[in-house]
């Protein structure tokens, strides 16, 4: 008995494009979904009543980072994540293993897991495939993530290979000592940039059998054609009838690619980090609101965007906000890109429903043509 059930709802007939429902203990989640990324138990500069209103199904939290601070025992002791953080939804947690290759100082993979410096006070800390998943179960999520290692890139073949069958040996006593029979957890496909790797890592994965399976070891550096590539030929590797998750992706043009391969789940901190520098989305490609363009401009951030932000403040305004420093900049720049996000992926749904998602990516690109 798994704590999640996916539906898949139907496949659009122009493409690999999925339409589905995964239904968690916290709730339902239509997909494709973008997950908003709530690092230390927030997602920067919104209350989670702001996220349901801009459409937010599912949020992400940091294992690494609430390890960290202010420790998973705490979470626990306050009662687990939804409560700490009043947010009633499905949440996902990642294990931990990504962050420590990518924050933490001195590092020592072994077999047995990692040690590692604290990013903070310089402190000595292990984790291993066991301590990932306690951790995870204190902190409470709904769909927690095998402790995996994310090889570097560039890496070469034998490094990948091995890395790879480390990650599947990690992934099994994962399984082997999950505690939560309600908690999902997914498998983590490696195999860096290597096809051959891909699906030998796929099946073992399938071979111990998971709730669901992510695409990780993507986004670390490669070329866009080369991620989109990898997407490619990796999703037909997974099983049809479990979400498919990439994990860390992405720009907007990558989440209509990854869409488009068959994946199901997406979560990247683009839409939230790059508001609080003053980058927004719109329907038509990129804008800088710092621009001194922006100066006297009353149109808002998108015209056709129907949010909150673009019915009530004009380019000028947030611009005004943005070079006063004001925290209100953050907050209406997230608001209306985690709007765009989530919008876009309601788009795709709906378009992959009256199958017609090939035409929804191609206007996705004829539109951003026209700036
Ligand atoms: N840049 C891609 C990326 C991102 C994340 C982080 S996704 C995330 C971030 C915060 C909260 C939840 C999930 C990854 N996590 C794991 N475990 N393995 C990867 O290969 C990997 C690759
Ligand atoms: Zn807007």
């Amino acid at each position: 008995m798994s704590a999640i059930d996916f539906k898949l709802i139907k496949t659009d007939s122009s493409s690999a494009a999925r339409l589905g429902s995964l239904t968690t203990p916290h709730g339902k989640i239509d997909t494709p979904i973008f997950m908003p990324v709530g690092t230390h138990a927030t997602v920067k500069a919104m209350t989670p009543e702001e996220l349901t209103e801009v459409g937010a199904q599912i949020i992400l939290a940091n294992t690494y980072h609430l390890y960290m601070r202010p420790g998973h025992e705490l979470v626990a002791r306050m009662g687990g994540l939804h409560e700490f953080m009043h947010w009633q939804g499905p949440i996902l947690t990642d294990s931990g293993g990504f962050q420590v290759f990518s924050l933490g100082e001195l590092r020592k993979i072994t077999e047995e897991g990692v040690k590692f410096q604290s990013h903070l006070d310089g402190s000595y800390h292990f984790i291993s495939p066991e301590t990932s998943m306690e951790i995870q179960a204190a902190l409470g999520g709904d769909i927690i993530m095998c402790f995996d290692e994310c090889p570097p890139y560039p890496a070469d073949y034998a490094y990948i290979a091995k890395s790879m069958e480390m990650t599947s040996r990690w992934a099994l006593r994962c399984k082997n000592v999950k505690k939560r029979a309600d908690q999902a957890l997914f498998g983590i496909v490696q195999g860096g940039m290597f096809s051959d790797l891909r699906e030998r890592s796929a099946l073992a994965l399938q071979e111990i059998g998971f709730d669901g399976y992510a695409l990780g070891g993507v986004s670390v550096g490669e070329e866009k054609e080369l991620m989109h590539e990898v997407m490619g030929f990796s999703a037909p590797f997974l099983p049809v009838d479990k979400p498919r998750y990439v994990m860390g992706i992405g720009a907007p043009e990558d989440l209509i690619e990854g869409i488009n391969a068959g994946f199901d789940m997406f979560d990247c901190v683009m839409p939230t980090r790059n508001a609080r520098n003053g980058m927004v989305f719109t329907s038509f490609g990129r804008l800088n609101i710092k621009g001194a363009r922006y100066a006297e401009d009353r149109l808002p951030i998108d015209p056709e965007c129907g949010c909150y932000v673009c019915k009530n403040y004009s380019r000028a305004y947030l611009r005004h906000l943005f070079k006063s420093g004001e925290i209100l900049a953050s907050r209406l720049n997230t608001w209306h890109n985690l709007h765009y996000y989530l919008s876009l992926m309601a788009g795709a749904r709906q378009a992959i429903a009256e199958d017609r998602f090939a035409d929804f990516r191609r206007d996705f690109y004829a539109k951003r043509e026209t700036m």
